[in-house]
């Protein structure tokens, strides 16, 4: 193995995350589901259908037997795509959100069941005091957090959760049997193996876990994992 390779090897993908260089990406993204989903709008329907499938099958939803959410958080929420297409569409009766780049979130203010908007990343969130939440929705953002971020960020969750709430992270998993850094927005995709190892840490224990379906077959597997309190 060359000098440079056991260096490289030393450094964890998510020691190269830069902040300023993930905002700085996202701050030039246009305000439309194409910028969200990186010029692939049309994965917007099958995502949201999976979504829904997936928590149908944990007794989300309004249909019979289902239970809604009074009240949910989506983390990285972006212009709302999953907000308003899945969350306030019969999932969620009051929705908050964290987004870092305001400019996203404008569109939201004031739509009916969107509650709080918090214009911060995830890894400076708190919860406002008091505020519970049945349902906490964080979707194709957690890449911009190192480990020990999203760690630190998932207790947050963790502790603001009603009795019997829900934690469903939805990501895509790395292949190459290891988690890449991509420099283009500085996030990392992580194996599967180290999100299972991350939500342990920070006391969840995984109550379901789907691939989603649908997908064309060039993109990475996107994986959801329904997380609940491990005590
Ligand atoms: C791929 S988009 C996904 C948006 C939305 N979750 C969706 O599925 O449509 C990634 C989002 O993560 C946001 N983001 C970047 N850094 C973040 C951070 N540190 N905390 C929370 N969100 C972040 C970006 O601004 C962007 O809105």
């Amino acid at each position: 193995m060359a000098a440079d390779d056991s260096i490289s090897r030393q450094e964890s993908a998510d020691s190269h995350i830069s902040r300023d260089d993930s905002r700085k990406y996202w701050a030039g993204v246009d305000a439309t589901v194409s910028g969200m989903l990186g010029g692939l709008p049309h994965v917007s329907r099958v995502d949201i259908r999976g979504s829904r499938n997936f928590l149908a099958k944990l007794g989300v939803g309004s249909k019979p037997g289902q239970r809604v959410a009074a009240s949910a958080l989506e983390g990285g929420a972006g212009i709302g795509r999953v907000t308003e297409g899945l969350l306030l569409d019969g999932i969620a009766t009051e929705v908050d959100v964290i987004e870092p780049i305001a400019k996203f979130t404008e569109g939201l203010r004031g739509r009916p069941g969107v509650r709080s908007i918090f214009n911060t990343g995830l890894e400076d969130w708190q919860p406002a005091d008091g505020v519970q939440y049945d349902l906490i929705w964080i979707q194709w953002c957690v890449g911009h957090l190192t480990d020990a971020q999203l760690v630190l960020f998932l207790e947050r969750c963790r502790l603001a959760l009603n009795p019997g709430g829900l934690i469903v992270v939805k990501e895509n998993n790395s292949t190459g049997g290891e988690d890449d850094f991509d420099q283009l927005d500085s996030a990392v995709t992580r194996q599967d193996d180290t999100l299972r190892h991350i939500f342990r840490d920070a006391g969840l224990r995984l109550v379901q876990v789907e691939l989603q379906k649908g997908f064309q077959a060039d993109l990475l597997p996107v994986r959801m994992y329904a997380l609940k309190p491990a005590q």
